[in-house]
């Protein structure tokens, strides 16, 4: 990297639940490029999976769980990227991937901040966008629009998924909203990162008084309402770029009721009733991954929900020691105790 700003770069990494970012992630940290990688991930559950599923044994992983890091867990990353600098591990490049929840403005300020700004300098946010999902009205929530707004990159990704005139749908809707971002497309997130990295596209933001994007003015509310082909503006203050203020901690879960349920165990499933739980998910819940202990399996079973479409692979070896399942389902009005002891009902117990 040549740059003649000392400061650690972080590229923000944002996109709604399941677009496809851990899988960016791990393409980027396995590309060839001699770069020591510092990774945070922040998940929504109370258990971190990304944890499991992030490459490369030499990076240095931090997991943020159980909280949104555009709320109640913010604190908690100043404090993760301040631990990261002290250590002097020789970090020279930083990812923060962000819950597919998270509003990524109030993160991108947080590097902002006076204990971190001589530090550490923002790069570049780049927002996944799931083309299989784009039109999902639970995997789209409002935040879903802020990460488009506050993008520098937008990879749409999963193309793989959708007919050509979907795709063009989505990128007409896309350059709608935030017509200053590139945008690339992508089927798991296969792109040259030459295009995402050391891209200093939040040059002269300094304070959080002056945050920019430099890649475009900020819009006022009434221009985005009126190319989100929203309603009333009013509602929509907060779509501001950089320049919004930082939401109140919970409050975009809390009232769009968006909860997790995280299920861990050291029995097996029975791989039957599992795949007959599985199958009946109702509609609410439309994310789930996990690392799953199946009777007379030797390996993990590697589970995805996003929206209505699942997959279930074959994963590492367990390792040695003590197996156990960890599994997070997320969705709108769950109802927690019937989803444990239904999934208590899938164990083999004796
Ligand atoms: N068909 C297809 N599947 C993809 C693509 N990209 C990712 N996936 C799959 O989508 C699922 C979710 O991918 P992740 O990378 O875990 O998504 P994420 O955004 O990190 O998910 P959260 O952390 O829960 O928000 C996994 O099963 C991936 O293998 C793609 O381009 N095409």
């Amino acid at each position: 990297m040549e740059t003649h700003d000392k400061r650690l770069p972080v590229t923000l990494l944002t996109g709604a639940l399941g677009s496809g970012k851990t899988t960016l992630l791990n393409r980027i940290l396995q590309e060839n490029h001699g770069i020591k990688f510092g990774v945070i991930v922040n998940e929504f559950g109370e258990l971190s999976i990304d944890h499991h599923l992030v490459v490369g044994t030499d990076e240095q992983v931090v997991e943020l769980a159980n909280g949104c890091v555009c709320c109640t867990v913010r604190e908690d990353l100043l404090d993760a990227i301040t631990r990261l600098l002290e250590r002097k591990s020789g970090i020279e490049y930083l990812v923060v991937e962000t819950t597919g929840l998270a509003d990524p403005r109030p993160v991108a300020q947080t590097f902002l901040h006076e204990e971190l700004c001589d530090d550490v300098r923002l790069d570049a946010i780049l927002t996944v966008l799931d083309a299989a999902n784009f039109h999902d009205n639970l995997l789209r929530t409002g935040t879903t629009i802020d990460q488009i707004l506050a993008g520098d990159i937008l990879l749409l990704n999963k193309i793989d998924l959708v007919s050509e005139r979907m795709r063009d749908e989505i990128k007409e809707e896309i350059g709608d909203l935030n017509p200053y971002a590139r945008l690339l497309e992508t089927v798991n997130g296969d792109v040259d990162v030459r295009l995402l990295l050391d891209l200093d596209l939040h040059r002269g933001a300094t304070t959080s008084a002056t945050a920019t994007t430099d890649t475009g003015a900020a819009l006022n509310p009434d221009e985005i309402a009126e190319l989100a082909d929203l309603d009333s503006a009013g509602d929509f203050v907060s779509l501001a770029r950089l320049s919004a203020s930082a939401k109140t901690a919970g409050s975009h879960l809390d009232r769009e009721e968006i909860s997790s349920v995280s299920f861990t165990t050291t029995y097996p499933f029975d791989y039957e009733r599992l795949g007959e739980f599985l199958e009946a998910l109702p509609r609410n819940i439309f994310r789930g991954k996990g690392l799953l202990w199946i009777e007379g399996y030797e390996q993990q079973l590697l589970f995805h929900l996003v929206g209505d479409r699942s997959t279930a692979v074959l994963h590492t070896p367990w390792p040695e020691g003590p197996r156990e399942t960890k599994l997070v389902l997320i969705g709108q009005r769950l109802n927690r105790e019937e989803l444990l002891a239904q999934l208590d009902a899938c164990l083999l117990k004796n």
